[in-house]
């Protein structure tokens, strides 16, 4: 339990050993974040993973002290933010849940049969506990159609759930504790791996949200933002926008004899010499999803794969299809790769980098070695 300002308390948990989010590869865990503000009607922002239920519940009933939980707001059904619900209503049911029309259907839909009392909000909708207000800011689509996020007037506090994000399950508490550029380097790999298909929908929820003034972001994972609001929220605007810089390359590839490594190599020498900030990962040291954290900012995307029975290596396709999955747009793409006889990943990489709408570069082709 961490008091984040006078009468609003952190009761999530933290999750250090979580390793894999649909997908995405999460080397140092995560949190699952809720928050408790007491004022005359108790209200309880999300929830946790079903596993951490006992442990959330150990928090949220230290900040009570025998009170109860009159209202709970909740921002997102996905489970991690919304297992524990059926305990927690259990446990108080007089308690009225808050969400969108999409948040209730899909919470009987995950949890048929729970018991609880559901109020439908909309934009601009607002719930007065005696001297606080909230302010409901649906955000469709950051990231599932129930989305929404919710502005704590008097404590000037936005609880924007999955919206600046970071999977950082480290004990670290707020963004002054590592500095800015540990704040922006897991903020940009959350937002690469999960918000990156939303740009508009994240340009939508900025404009929303800057009429409000806002001293203190909580997300529902990683750590509170105090220190750089200003910072994420134009990193925000940036990444929605697909800026990328155009000095940066990032070469991704796997290689079973070694020469699409070699080929790798060239290309990273070639362009390093021309004075580009060049990274190369290979699919057999590191996840996709840590490629894709990678690609957030780079203008040029190289693939490469040697053949393997007339296709290409299961890691590069599975990176290609995660990233056309995510869409990032206004890239330039090369595809390159060694093979034997008959060389079908170099043409099936470039048809795919170039349904990204990526603009294509010749590939780059070696038959056995270089
Ligand atoms: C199991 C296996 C299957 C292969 N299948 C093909 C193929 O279908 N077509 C082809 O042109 N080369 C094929 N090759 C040859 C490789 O593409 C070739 O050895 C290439 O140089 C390997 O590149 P690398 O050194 O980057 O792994 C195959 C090689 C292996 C080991």
């Amino acid at each position: 339990m961490i008091k984040v300002s006078d009468n609003v308390y952190s009761v999530g948990v933290i999750d250090r050993d979580v390793r894999m989010f649909h997908g995405y590869f999460t080397p140092i865990g995560t949190t699952y974040n809720s928050f408790l503000v007491l004022d005359e009607k108790v209200t309880l922002i999300d929830f946790v993973k079903e596993k951490f239920t006992e442990e959330f519940l150990k928090n949220i009933e230290e900040v009570l002290r025998g009170r109860t939980i009159d209202y709970i707001i909740c921002n997102h059904v996905e489970p991690d933010h919304s297992g524990a619900l059926p305990t927690v209503t259990a446990k108080y049911p007089n308690a009225m849940v808050y969400g969108t029309a999409n948040c209730q259907k899909e919470l009987k839909a995950y949890y048929p049969n729970a018991q609880y009392n559901f109020t439908v909000v909309k934009s601009g909708d607002t719930l007065n506990t005696g001297k606080y207000h909230f302010s409901f800011i649906p955000m469709p689509m950051v990231h599932w159609p129930d989305s929404m996020s919710t502005y704590l007037q008097e404590a000037k506090i936005l609880f924007s759930n999955d919206a600046f994000g970071q999977h950082t399950g480290t004990g670290e508490l707020s963004d002054t504790d590592k500095g800015l550029e540990r704040l922006l380097d897991r903020a940009g790999d959350y937002y690469a791996n999960i918000v990156l298909p939303f740009g508009m929908q994240v340009t939508k929820l900025i404009e929303a949200v800057s009429a409000f003034d806002i001293q203190i972001i909580c997300p529902s994972h990683g750590v509170i933002i105090t220190k750089y609001i200003s910072e994420i929220v134009q990193k925000y605007i940036s990444w929605s926008k697909n800026e990328t810089d155009e000095k940066r390359v990032l070469i991704v590839y796997d290689t079973m004899w070694g020469t699409t490594e070699k080929l790798a190599e060239k290309l990273q020498k070639e362009y390093t010499d021309k004075g580009f900030q060049v990274e190369a990962v290979n699919l057999t040291k590191q996840h996709y999803s840590y490629a894709m954290s990678r690609a957030l900012e780079a203008k040029y995307i190289f693939v490469g794969s040697p053949t393997l029975n007339n296709t290409m290596l299961p890691s590069v396709m599975a990176f290609l299809t995660y990233m056309k999955g995510l869409k990032p747009k206004g890239r330039i793409g090369k595809a390159f790769g060694s093979y034997g006889w008959s060389g079908e990943s170099i043409n099936q990489i470039n048809d795919l980098l170039a349904s990204c709408g990526f603009e294509m570069q010749e590939p780059l082709k070696a038959v056995w070695n270089i």
